[in-house]
């Protein structure tokens, strides 16, 4: 049976279909996952849990809430919340636990750690215990479908130097609070699955990128300012390495390692695309007058001139205390394993990516009125 039409079926002639619970599907990568599974499996029940904050936004999903023919529910909630987490499991056969919940920006991290302990280690605790205890009851006939996906990062890693990969069996050596928070979380993951024996999974990522990305990250930070006349802020000399993934692809390879993954592993899933900060910087100064070049209706919506868009915007700034020099992934593991591989290569990636965002510029305009004109204010006064 192709993966598409797979369904649950039990003894006799009770059909149950999948049902996700997605904890922070209103954030980057979560949003992305929702529209990737509603779109793959139309069939398939997808409860979104999520709290709301600075870098959650209703609007991500809001073509799909009012979508009455896809099968989505949004929660206002902090995984945090016991009842709460609690009733979503008695009301629901849930089958999928995919917790992309988390604070996620590392110089938020390196200003205040407690909200990071809070959501990214007791908000992920929470959310295992109550798996386990409805796990455990086991009142399911399609019990051994029950799968608690915990999305990590390879931040858990540490860093490389110029040479070598990160793979499942690399130490772990988290240097920012934020992953070290994360670190903290996989352990509680693993410990759930070695004790209690619940079932399941680590995905560890590389940096994403891809549309509905929060302008603090480095890729949407860069097309925001350069649109909005600003300069372009790079941390130190701008060598360090990164492996950029495409959200599209990183939702791919978390719903093949729900259906293929077995329990208590732990899965990288790289982008296979090492670059400088640096090289990130100018392709997206170069592709976006590209971009302009053709589309120069923008250039009078944005007032922007194709002769200011240059590497002159650079602009280096004191570095990142603790900054991981290089991140990259041995691709082996999910490629033998699972499957799969990255699909859509960073020029594709990229353009695709500054052109959502030039198409959407009211969703960037509105995400960028709130916390994040404060946070940035204070945070450069600094500098
Ligand atoms: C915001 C910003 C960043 N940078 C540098 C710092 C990093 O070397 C690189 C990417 O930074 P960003 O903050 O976008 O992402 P990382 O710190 O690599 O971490 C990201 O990727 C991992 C996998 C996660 O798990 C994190 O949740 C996610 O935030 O650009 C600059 O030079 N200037 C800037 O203004």
């Amino acid at each position: 049976m192709p993966d598409d039409l797979q369904i649950n079926v039990t003894v006799g002639s009770d059909i149950k279909v999948k049902t996700y619970l997605v904890t922070g599907g209103a954030g980057f990568i979560g949003s992305n996952f929702i529209k990737y599974i509603l779109k793959k499996y139309p069939e398939r029940k997808v409860i979104c849990l999520d709290k709301l904050t600075y870098a959650g936004n209703l609007a991500n999903i809001e073509v799909e809430i009012n979508n009455p023919a896809q099968k989505l529910s949004f929660i206002k909630g902090d995984i945090n919340n016991k009842d709460l987490v609690e009733y979503l499991f008695e009301t629901n056969d849930i089958t999928y636990i995919v917790n992309f919940a988390a604070e996620s920006h590392v110089d938020r991290s390196i200003e205040d750690a407690e909200i990071f302990l809070k959501t990214n280690v007791l908000g992920v605790q929470n959310l295992l215990n109550i798996a386990k205890d409805k796990w455990e009851i086991g009142e399911r006939e399609y019990k051994n479908d029950v799968k608690f996906l915990q999305v990590s990062t390879d931040e858990v890693y540490g860093s490389l130097g110029k040479e070598g990969y990160f793979t499942e069996e690399t130490n772990i050596q988290p240097n920012s609070p934020y992953s070290a928070s994360k670190a903290s979380a996989d352990m509680m993951v693993r410990a759930f699955n070695k004790t209690y024996g619940l079932p399941t999974l680590i995905t560890r990522c590389s940096n994403n990128y891809g549309p509905y990305q929060f302008p603090e990250k480095l890729i949407p930070l860069m097309i925001n300012n350069i649109l909005s006349g600003k300069k372009l802020p790079i941390y130190g000399d701008g060598l360090n390495i990164r492996d950029w993934l495409y959200v599209r692809d990183h939702c791919q390879a978390i719903d093949m390692i729900l259906e293929k993954g077995k329990p208590g592993e732990t899965y990288n899933i790289g982008g296979h695309n090492e670059k400088t900060n640096l090289d990130i910087v100018e392709t997206i100064i170069r592709k976006l007058k590209d971009i302009l070049r053709e589309k120069n209706e923008y250039l009078k919506k944005f007032s922007l001139e194709l002769d200011n868009i240059n590497y002159d915007l650079i602009n280096f700034i004191e570095d990142r205390p603790g900054h991981d020099k290089r991140y990259a992934i041995d691709p082996d593991k999910v490629k033998s394993e699972i499957g799969w591989e990255p699909t859509i290569k960073f020029d594709e990636g990229i353009v695709a990516t500054i052109s959502w965002y030039l198409d959407n510029y009211n969703w960037l305009k509105n995400i960028t009125s709130g916390d994040y004109i404060n946070y940035y204010n204070n945070m450069y006064s600094k500098k």
